[in-house]
């Protein structure tokens, strides 16, 4: 493709393109080719721009760098863009670059729900016959695909080259898992979406946004820049006050089509929720007609996140997503049931890894208890500190029995962050091997109670001192349970 083309798409001035031609993009000096067009970005560990010199020595064809960075000394030069926003100039390059995406594409944010929520609406469309897609924590969730990188939002560069895959195998559907990061540094800039969702704002990666101020902001980066004006967006409307404020705001000065789900909904409003044994009865109001509905899968949490789905499908295009909705099935490592023991103690394992999802994992698994409760739960290292107590404090809330142990703890001293989470949690059992803690929860398992094992859902491996080795919560669990896989 012709650098000035992609300088166009960008909205750059083209003077510095020349007649060059690009075959590749990348913001990753290690993969430049001959021909490669290299972004030179600013990161959390790295400058780019301290690699161009190895760039342009690979063979780059032109560089993109944040305005005002030098050409380095002594360097032949090539084609030099810059940009005031790089990550977005490079996010409208890769999607000029792959060009076709899927027609209908829908993105959900949100701090819990995000996940559940893609993977509800791709198989809503399945359901209907339609070929869809998820992308996500759980990678790219497609017939035929390999499930590839499991950024919760993928790098740009990798997104266009994967949605242009899946356009051209005829998946006209996609939902996308847009993260707070991925928000923030344009990865999504380049996507033409249909419709957007937003679940909910808790606390959760104060480490990167510094603030709930800041946090709330990239969110918000959904509504106010990227979907276009006079697309549906669906609210979560029983999250917090304040950002359910600022997104009706957004949503009336940019003509956004509002929808509005769950018990202060007014599209469809959730009127009263009933658990059965594996499942839940719904009443609702959908369209202002009174009706019930069955769902398959526990918890309140679970039949939000399906609301939400069906009113993004609907307003996209799929009006008989509810009729649809008792068919859903759950989705892997959120609430999944793993084993129920001799004695009929349950134990699911869910991907809770903050404090308000550690309450509504609790709080969905309570009406099931006739005997106690108990979960086993970590919290992950090189991520947010404060979180630790605050998930302390949700689980020796609303569980009998707390088991405190290892999630990921990266780089960290995972013993310091145990002490973190009991500062809250001053009765809770600390046991650092994660396999072990999760042994002892279930040996002490009676009739009646249930065991939630918390943090890892889905991951098949468990990061200790930057050393990743296969763990998998369910699968441990059944081994115990000695039940099959
Ligand atoms: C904090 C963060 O999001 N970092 C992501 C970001 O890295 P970065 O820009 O900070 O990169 P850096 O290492 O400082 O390097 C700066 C630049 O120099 C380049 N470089 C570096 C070395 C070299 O030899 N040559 C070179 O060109 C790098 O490619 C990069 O462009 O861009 C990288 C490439 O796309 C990502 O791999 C990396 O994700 C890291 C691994 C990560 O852990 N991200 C997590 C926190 C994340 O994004 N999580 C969210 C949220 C999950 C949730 O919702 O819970 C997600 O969407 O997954
Ligand atoms: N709507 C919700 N409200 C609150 N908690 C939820 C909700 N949905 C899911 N959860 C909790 O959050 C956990 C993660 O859910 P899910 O994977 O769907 O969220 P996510 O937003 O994709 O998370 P991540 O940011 O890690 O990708 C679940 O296992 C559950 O404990
Ligand atoms: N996307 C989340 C996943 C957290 C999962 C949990 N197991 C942990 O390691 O903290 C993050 O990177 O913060
Ligand atoms: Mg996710």
């Amino acid at each position: 493709m012709r650098l000035v083309d992609l300088t166009r798409a960008a909205g750059l001035p083209g003077e510095a393109a020349g007649l060059a031609e690009v075959t590749a993009i990348t913001a990753d000096s290690r993969a430049v080719e001959t021909g490669t067009l290299f972004a030179a970005l600013p990161g959390t560990r790295a400058d780019g721009a301290s690699y161009i010199a190895e760039a342009v020595a690979r063979g780059a064809a032109a560089v993109l760098a944040p305005s005002g960075t030098p050409w380095p000394a002594g360097i032949a030069p090539v084609p030099l863009l810059r940009a005031d926003d790089p990550r977005r100039a490079l996010a409208l390059m890769a999607a000029a670059f792959h060009a076709a995406q899927p027609a209908t594409l829908i993105a959900v944010t949100g701090t819990n729900g995000k996940t559940s929520t893609v993977d509800f609406l791709r198989q809503l469309w399945t359901l209907a016959g339609q070929r869809a897609a998820s992308i996500g924590t759980l990678g790219i969730v497609a017939e035929g695909f390999p499930p590839g990188p499991t950024l919760t939002t993928p790098d740009p560069v990798t997104l266009h080259e994967r949605l242009a895959a899946l356009a051209a195998a005829g998946v006209a559907r996609a939902a996308i898992e847009a993260s707070s990061h991925g928000l923030e540094q344009r990865r999504l800039d380049g996507v033409r979406l249909a419709a957007a969702g937003f679940s909910n704002l808790t606390r959760d990666h104060l480490d990167f946004h510094g603030g709930m101020d800041g946090y709330r902001a990239a969110k918000l980066r959904l509504f106010d820049t990227l979907l276009p004006a006079g697309a549906p967006a669906v609210f979560n409307a029983d999250m917090d006050g304040a950002t359910l404020d600022w997104l009706r705001a957004i949503a009336a000065r940019r003509g956004l089509r509002r929808i509005e789900v769950g018990e202060a909904g007014r599209e469809i409003r959730l009127l009263a929720l009933h658990p059965q044994t594996t499942g839940q009865v719904l009443e609702i109001e959908a369209g202002g007609v009174p009706q019930t509905l069955e769902l398959a899968l526990p918890g309140r949490f679970q039949a939000e996140n399906v609301l939400m789905a069906v009113a993004l499908a609907i307003a996209t295009g799929l009006p008989e997503a509810l009729s649809l909705a008792p068919r859903l099935v759950g989705v892997r490592g959120r609430m999944e049931f793993a084993a129920r023991l001799p004695n009929g103690a349950a134990v699911y394992v869910d991907y809770a890894h903050t404090p308000d999802a550690l309450e509504r994992l609790l709080m969905a698994l309570r009406p099931h208890v006739t005997g106690q409760l108990h979960v086993v739960f970590g919290a992950g290292g090189d991520r947010d500190p404060g979180k630790r107590p605050l998930m302390g404090a949700a689980c020796a809330r609303l569980a009998d029995r707390c088991w405190i142990t290892d999630d990921n703890p990266r780089g960290e001293d995972p013993a310091l962050i145990r002490a973190a989470i009991r500062a809250a949690c001053p009765d809770g059992i600390e046991i650092g091997d994660r396999a072990e803690a999760i042994a002892v929860a279930m040996a002490a398992l009676r009739a009646g109670d249930i065991l939630a094992v918390a943090g890892k859902g889905h991951e098949s491996g468990q990061t200790i001192a930057g050393v990743t080795l296969p763990f998998d919560d369910a699968a441990v669990v059944k081994r115990l349970a000695g039940v099959a896989p």
